[in-house]
């Protein structure tokens, strides 16, 4: 009876610590990037085939982003534990941080970078791999060692990284790039400085403390304003131009034009009341409501 009872107490500790660790993981493998990226390779499948594409090389393909993209995102959370201990933004990553300790998260990374590499290397065009470790290698290395501790305008070119899943998609189902994968390329690339630079002024202390040169340290706060509605005000017809330029409906152009002019709208009246966080939100959901529109769109024509 003893026993039984010191063994089941051990299986609940265990299944305890294991809880931990996976939270752990996704505390530093950031989520809902992660997932957002997932999305807009998704799109970027559809949009190379016009329709749902093949269920077979859609789930290698997504696969192996999901993988690379965590991998990458962990990669990035070990090389700014130093400056992420200052933010109080990150305290549960940092928590996690703690617990999982350098080589566990390194272990996890690389094995999931590996696995990613190998599922589109042996079931994929090559062309997805060769993406796959250019997006990586201007995440890990451009943006996060290189540009974001130096430069007021990491985001700019941070955004590569961002964008090209949209090209992984595409290539995962058909070797042709299509003008309107390449629209929606430089939609993600006009929406991220945005989608940063109203973060980084809900959490300027934070990017202060840890010694990190984001634009609204660097410049006035009315510079950043004013960059944040430029972007915006890009990404709009951008966005358009996946049904003058691309195969996108009228419905989907009427719809994006709508999404465009809400964030627009909100961004500024959300900046002019100087509460960013609301128009911070409302750049994930303008995301995502955008791609869900051209998946639709697309697999409903
Ligand atoms: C230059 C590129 C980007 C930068 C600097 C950036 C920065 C960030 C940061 C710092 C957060 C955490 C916010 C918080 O802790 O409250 C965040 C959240 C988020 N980002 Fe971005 N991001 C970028 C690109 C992207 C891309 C490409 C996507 C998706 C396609 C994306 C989707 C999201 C989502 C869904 C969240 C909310 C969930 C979460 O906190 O993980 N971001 N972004
Ligand atoms: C296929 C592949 C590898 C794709 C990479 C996709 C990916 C993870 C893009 C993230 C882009 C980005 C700059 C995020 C912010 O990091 P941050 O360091 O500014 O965020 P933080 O402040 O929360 O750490």
């Amino acid at each position: 009876m003893i026993r039984l009872a010191l063994t089941s107490h051990a299986v609940a500790k265990e299944r305890s610590h294991l809880f931990q660790v996976c939270r752990a993981l996704v505390h530093l493998g950031k989520p809902g990037i992660v997932l957002a990226v997932v999305l807009s390779g998704y799109a970027g499948m559809v949009l190379a085939v016009d329709h749902l594409p093949d269920p077979a090389p859609a789930l290698y393909g997504l696969a192996a982003l999901f993988l690379t993209a965590f991998g990458a995102a962990l990669f990035n959370s070990l090389m700014e534990r130093h400056r992420d201990r200052s933010m109080q933004r990150l305290a549960q990553r940092n928590a996690a941080l703690q617990l999982l300790g350098v080589p566990t998260i390194a272990t996890v990374a690389g094995g999931a970078i590996c696995a990613g590499l190998a599922t589109a290397w042996q079931t994929l065009d090559p062309q997805v791999t060769v993406l796959i470790l250019l997006a990586l290698f201007s995440y890990v290395v451009i943006y996060t060692r290189i540009l974001k501790p130096a430069s007021p305008w990491a985001a700019v070119l941070g955004g590569l990284p961002g964008a090209l899943p949209v090209l992984v998609g595409s290539a995962a189902i058909s070797p042709d790039f299509s003008s309107s994968v390449y629209w929606l390329f430089l939609v993600l690339l006009f929406w991220q400085p945005p989608h940063f630079w109203l973060l980084a002024l809900d959490h300027l202390s934070d990017y202060r403390l840890a010694g990190i040169p984001v634009l609204p340290l660097i410049a006035n706060p009315a510079v950043t304003r004013r960059a944040i509605l430029i972007g915006i005000g890009c990404l709009i017809p951008s966005s358009l131009c996946l049904c003058w330029f691309g195969t996108c409906s009228l419905y989907y152009a009427l719809g994006a034009a709508l999404l465009g002019s809400w964030f627009l709208i909100a961004t500024r009246a959300s900046l002019h009341g100087k509460h960013p966080r609301p128009a911070f939100v409302l750049s994930i959901l303008y995301l995502v409501c955008l791609l869900t529109l051209i998946i639709i769109d697309r697999a409903f024509p």
